[in-house]
């Protein structure tokens, strides 16, 4: 049986790439596109909306189609009601929204107790061994004589609200895990002083039509290593987050990552 799929801002940038590849893939039923009521293409179809012809789902704002997993690319507020559509609908939540406040994120947590959620500020598979690369990165340069100082650089196209990216955070929380880093800066001016290693710098670069890179640089005296990242379109966010879907439906409640779903 397809796994039934609702996606949740289906009319935004990465909301068409899952409505495109959704539509495309046999393990998996579209039942439901949501919209904020207020977008302009409120009520259209879908598919013609992510320009891939008609699929008589229209963007709407509520259904009684039943459904297994809803995907939620939107905004904090959109994704708020996505997490109370997860669980009045007692389906799996695939949350990729970023730029989230305290609140929202609490109740994505209590939310796992009823639900199986997938939670991660990135769905793509390269991005997500990135991850892994900087922790072995981050445990091997520790306690490296004259120390390892980490800035991470990351560029996303200009309409991107919130800086810096989910994926930044994500990488200098992992990173700060392991080398016992507390101080987390972003961007410099002025006359800040000798940098100190016990701290992580953000630096977020918005221009064009980027769908997203990462530079993560460990710079130790006298050498550096750098880890990059870089899609070249949004279908790696897409196909991982509708992997995501497939993974959690039916699974037990909790709060699971891209880790679990790609078995990294
Ligand atoms: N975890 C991941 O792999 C990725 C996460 N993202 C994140 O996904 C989010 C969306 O990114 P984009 O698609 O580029 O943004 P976008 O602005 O193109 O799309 C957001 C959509 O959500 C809709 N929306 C607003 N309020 C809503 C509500 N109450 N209910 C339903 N829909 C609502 C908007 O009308 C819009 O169509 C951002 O937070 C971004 O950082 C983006 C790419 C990858
Ligand atoms: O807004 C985007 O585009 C992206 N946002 C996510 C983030 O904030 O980490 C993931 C990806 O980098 C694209």
């Amino acid at each position: 049986m397809p796994t039934k799929v609702a996606i949740n801002g289906a009319a935004g940038r990465m909301g068409q790439r899952l409505v495109a590849l959704g539509c495309q893939d046999e393990s998996l039923e579209l039942v439901a596109c949501f919209e904020y009521t207020g977008h302009p293409k409120f009520g259209k179809d879908a598919g013609e909306v992510a320009g891939v012809g008609e699929l008589g789902l229209h963007l709407i704002e509520k259904t009684d189609e039943p459904y297994d997993a809803i995907i939620d690319f939107s905004v904090p507020e959109g994704a708020h009601a996505a997490v109370e559509r997860a669980v009045a609908a007692k389906a799996a939540l695939v949350m990729a929204t970023t730029g989230l406040e305290d609140e929202h994120k609490a109740k994505i947590r209590e939310a796992a107790n009823v639900i199986p959620v997938v939670w991660a500020p990135s769905m793509s598979t390269t991005v997500n061994l990135t991850m892994k690369l900087c922790e072995i990165a981050g445990e091997a340069l520790k306690d490296i004589p004259g120390g390892a100082d980490v800035e991470i650089l990351e560029r996303h196209h200009r309409f991107k609200e919130d800086s810096p990216s989910g994926t930044a955070l994500r990488f200098g929380e992992l990173i700060a895990d392991k080398m016992g880093i507390t101080r987390h800066i972003h961007g410099r001016e002025g006359r800040p002083g000798a940098r100190p290693h016990d701290e992580i710098a953000y630096h977020a670069i918005r221009t064009g039509d980027n769908p997203g890179e990462h530079t993560i640089i460990f710079g130790l005296l006298g050498e550096t290593i750098e880890l990059t990242v870089r899609a070249s379109n949004r279908d790696c966010y897409a196909s991982g987050a509708l992997q995501a879907a497939k993974f959690a439906a039916g699974k037990k409640p909790g709060l699971y990552n891209m880790n679990d779903v790609l078995g990294l």
